[in-house]
């Protein structure tokens, strides 16, 4: 974990090989289930409207279900679609017993109002983790159903660290779904945790005391190499978009939150982007709806103690 000078950069966490291994596993608890109890978990995924990065994530989501022998179902509605429309679907899914997860990609057109929907989905089918039972149960102790981009980065952060009890943690953003949840699953593993937004002062010294920095702003480049404390551990959430000039007129690149470059050369381990956060929330966005499925069956978990579980 200390950089040497024979070893200046930091070791690449690979999220798609570790992604790759969580989902052979689901396929793996997906086959047994079939065997043992004739259960195939169900996962439905509703997309609103046209928006071509969510058409993209969702395609990706139910070619990767489908691919560990999951009965995965898009739902397609258009762009103009009426809020009770979409509450009408979400209900006939709550209904079927064949659907053991069900997830609504957003953000949703502004015609409807996204907490009006995670509220009726049923929570024990909210693989996404959203619904305010689960963050509910995150929150006390319970145990819901986690949201899947801070599971996938917990998963990470365990199979590089071990045990995380006692670390300084920083996690940089607040949103409801990953933000909150990811503080909640870190002091969960006794982390003393640290939770950053727009308002907070000194970033950058926050930053240099933590062991683990998790990073989910959507801003390109917020965290600077010199921000970084050698050895810390560093998880990049941040999907941003950046224009590259050099490869033509409206060419774009992904990249995280992180300067990757600089923060590379500080760090012990870091998370890059593309190929780190992202496919681990697609996998353990499959493990959630195994997890739903065995509890609406009543049947246990195949493998409750695999993979780096949570
Ligand atoms: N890889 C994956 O699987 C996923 C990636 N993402 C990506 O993660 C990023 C975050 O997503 P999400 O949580 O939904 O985003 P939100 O926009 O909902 O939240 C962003 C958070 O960052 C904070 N913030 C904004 N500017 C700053 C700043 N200058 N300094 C410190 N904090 C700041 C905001 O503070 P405030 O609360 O004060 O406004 C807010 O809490 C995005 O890039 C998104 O694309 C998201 C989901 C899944
Ligand atoms: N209800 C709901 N649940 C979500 O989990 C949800 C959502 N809505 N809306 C959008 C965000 C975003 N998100 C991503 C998942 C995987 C990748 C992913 O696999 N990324 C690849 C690259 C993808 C690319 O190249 O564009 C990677 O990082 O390697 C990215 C982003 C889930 N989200
Ligand atoms: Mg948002």
């Amino acid at each position: 974990m200390t950089q040497t000078p024979a070893d200046p950069q930091a070791t690449l966490i690979d999220g798609k090989a570790m992604a790759a291994r969580v989902r052979a596993h689901v396929a793996r608890d997906v086959a047994t289930l079939q065997e043992r109890h004739g259960l195939t978990p169900g996962l439905h995924v509703v997309i609103v409207g046209d928006n071509p990065a969510s058409q993209i994530y969702v395609r990706n989501k139910v070619a990767q279900a489908t691919e560990a022998g999951l009965a995965s179902v898009k739902h397609e509605l258009p762009a103009g679609t009426a809020e009770a429309d979409l509450l009408a679907l979400v209900a006939r899914l709550n209904a079927d017993p064949a659907v053991h997860g069900i997830l609504v990609q957003l953000p949703l057109p502004p015609q409807i109002d996204e907490q009006a929907v995670i509220a009726a989905i049923a929570p024990e089918k909210d693989v996404d983790g959203f619904h305010v039972i689960n963050a509910g149960k995150l929150a006390t102790g319970g145990d819901g159903l986690v949201p899947c981009t801070p599971l996938g980065c917990l998963i990470m952060l365990r199979d590089r660290l071990g045990d995380l009890s006692g670390l300084d943690a920083l996690v940089i953003g607040r949103s409801n779904i990953v933000g909150k949840p990811m503080a909640q699953l870190l002091l969960r593993e006794h982390c003393t945790v640290t939770v950053a937004h727009s308002r907070s002062r000194n970033l950058a010294d926050l930053c240099r005391r933590a062991d683990i920095v998790v990073a989910a702003v959507g801003r390109a480049h917020l965290v600077q190499g010199d921000w970084i404390k050698p050895g810390a551990t560093v998880i990049d959430v941040g999907m941003n978009r950046v224009p590259t000039p050099e490869k033509g007129a409206g060419k774009t690149r992904l990249a995280g939150d992180v300067d990757f470059a600089a923060a590379r050369a500080v760090a012990g381990a870091i998370t890059p982007v593309p190929g780190g956060v992202g496919p681990m929330t697609i996998a353990c966005l499959l493990k959630n709806t195994v997890t739903a499925a065995c509890r609406q069956a009543g049947v246990p978990l195949p493998s409750p103690d695999s993979s780096g579980d949570a």
